[in-house]
């Protein structure tokens, strides 16, 4: 399948996400923070929330693909599957070798489909049956004190994330923090050997020693990429993605935006300040700042690219570089102090573009979902007690691979 990602907005034709599954039951207290959470999600409650989700994307005609689904058809090739287990291990930083080896019979004596779901959910210290001895070296060389001998996955239903698709490529991510940076292994082996994927670009590799993540990578027309230089994803993975898609593979876009944003967990991402509702309209994060640096990568004549710098209000930045007359700014918790930050908590400013003034929002954002309806914006409400708890919202859940 062509993977093709021109826009934010077009009519989405397919995606990409993950049903959240048992590793949302190995979240526990005391190390919460360390895997990126700052409560526990009722998972039953979260898979009906989820199963709705997807439900809204396919009765709007988006063909839902799941990351689990399509990594299970790849490691049907036995070869395949072993090379990506041995990753697998390595990446997990399993520093004993009787361990490793366990871990590596214990997976493989289950089906492929149970392996996945056991990669993902982690494997805890007590389902292996190992001396004492060994257990407490690897309590005691784990830099996340936390009873399991393979962690687990707990933020990939934020498909968004690990890998980004880019044009007609895709970006495999190096994330930020060791809790999250498995989960850009399972769709790049999906792009590098699946049947239906396996002639995809690759923009980035997550074995670059710079972080990027996809929420910071908005497509915001098919010559304009906009990109957070945030807490998540450094200024040099810009250079890189723009060597790579200017010059080594001409995708046809022609400007990287590069937006300084402030490197808080409150603005995890660029997806986390702004999203993008319609041609002209986007919806924001309530305490934006008036002037915004960015750096602008242009691919010049000579199949390379220079860079500049501006600063100006967001309004201007996107006018300029999309060449609108007028851009609609609409901000989250319409600007009341506790509605703000309360809906910016909940991922108000995150919602996902199912064609143009067509958006999933959830539900909680009550006052920015109907502030986002006067302004003539189409808004399908999903259920979002449970999803949320992970900070993030429908963008973060879904990776877009095909838009009109
Ligand atoms: N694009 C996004 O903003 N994704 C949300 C990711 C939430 C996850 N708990 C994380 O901290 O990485």
């Amino acid at each position: 399948m062509a993977i093709r990602v021109y826009s934010e907005i077009g009519k989405l034709r397919s995606v990409l996400l993950h049903r959240p599954g048992a590793e949302l039951e190995n979240l526990a207290p005391n190390y919460l923070s360390d895997l990126l959470f700052d409560d526990i999600p009722f998972l039953k409650k979260a898979q009906e929330e989820h199963d709705n989700f997807a439900k809204v994307l396919e009765e709007n005609g988006s063909k839902v693909y799941y990351i689990s689904n399509l990594l299970e058809e790849t490691l049907e090739n036995e070869n395949i599957k072993k090379i990506f287990l041995d990753e697998f291990l390595e990446m997990s930083e399993i520093n004993n070798q009787i361990i490793k080896s366990s871990l590596e019979d214990y997976l493989l004596s289950m089906d492929t489909k149970s392996m996945v779901a056991k990669m993902i959910a982690g494997v805890r210290t007590n389902e292996l049956e190992l001396k004492k001895e060994i257990f407490s070296v690897k309590v005691r060389k784990s830099n996340m004190d936390i009873p399991f001998f393979l962690n687990p996955m707990p933020n990939l239903y934020f498909q968004r994330d690990p890998v980004a698709m880019i044009g007609k490529g895709a970006s495999i991510n190096r994330m930020r923090t060791p809790a999250r940076r498995r989960e850009s292994m399972l769709m790049e082996y999906v792009l590098k050997y699946h049947q239906d994927f396996k002639d995809t670009p690759l923009y980035y590799k997550k074995s670059f020693p710079y972080a990027v993540e996809g929420g910071d990578i908005l497509i915001l027309d098919e010559k304009t990429i906009a990109v957070g230089i945030s807490e998540r994803t450094d200024p040099e993975a810009l250079e890189t993605l723009a060597d790579k898609i200017f010059k080594e593979y001409n995708d046809s876009f022609d400007t990287i935006l590069g937006f300084l944003i402030p490197a808080k967990r409150a603005y995890m991402h660029l997806d986390t300040v702004f999203t993008m509702i319609d041609y002209d309209k986007f919806v924001v994060h309530s305490e934006l700042e008036e002037a915004m640096k960015i750096f602008v990568l242009r691919k010049n004549d000579e199949s390379d690219y220079v860079i500049e710098e501006e600063t100006g209000s967001l309004n201007k930045i996107l006018e300029k570089h999309l060449d609108k007359d007028k851009i609609t700014l609409i901000k989250c918790g319409d600007g009341d102090e506790i509605a703000a930050a309360r809906e910016q908590w909940n991922d108000g400013s995150n919602v996902l573009a199912i064609e143009p003034g067509k958006i999933i929002a959830y539900d909680r954002n009550i006052i920015t979902n109907k502030l986002l309806k006067d302004h003539g914006v189409e808004v399908l409400e999903i259920e979002s007690s449970e999803l949320s708890r992970g900070r993030g919202g429908p963008r973060c859940m879904s990776m877009p691979l095909y838009r009109e």
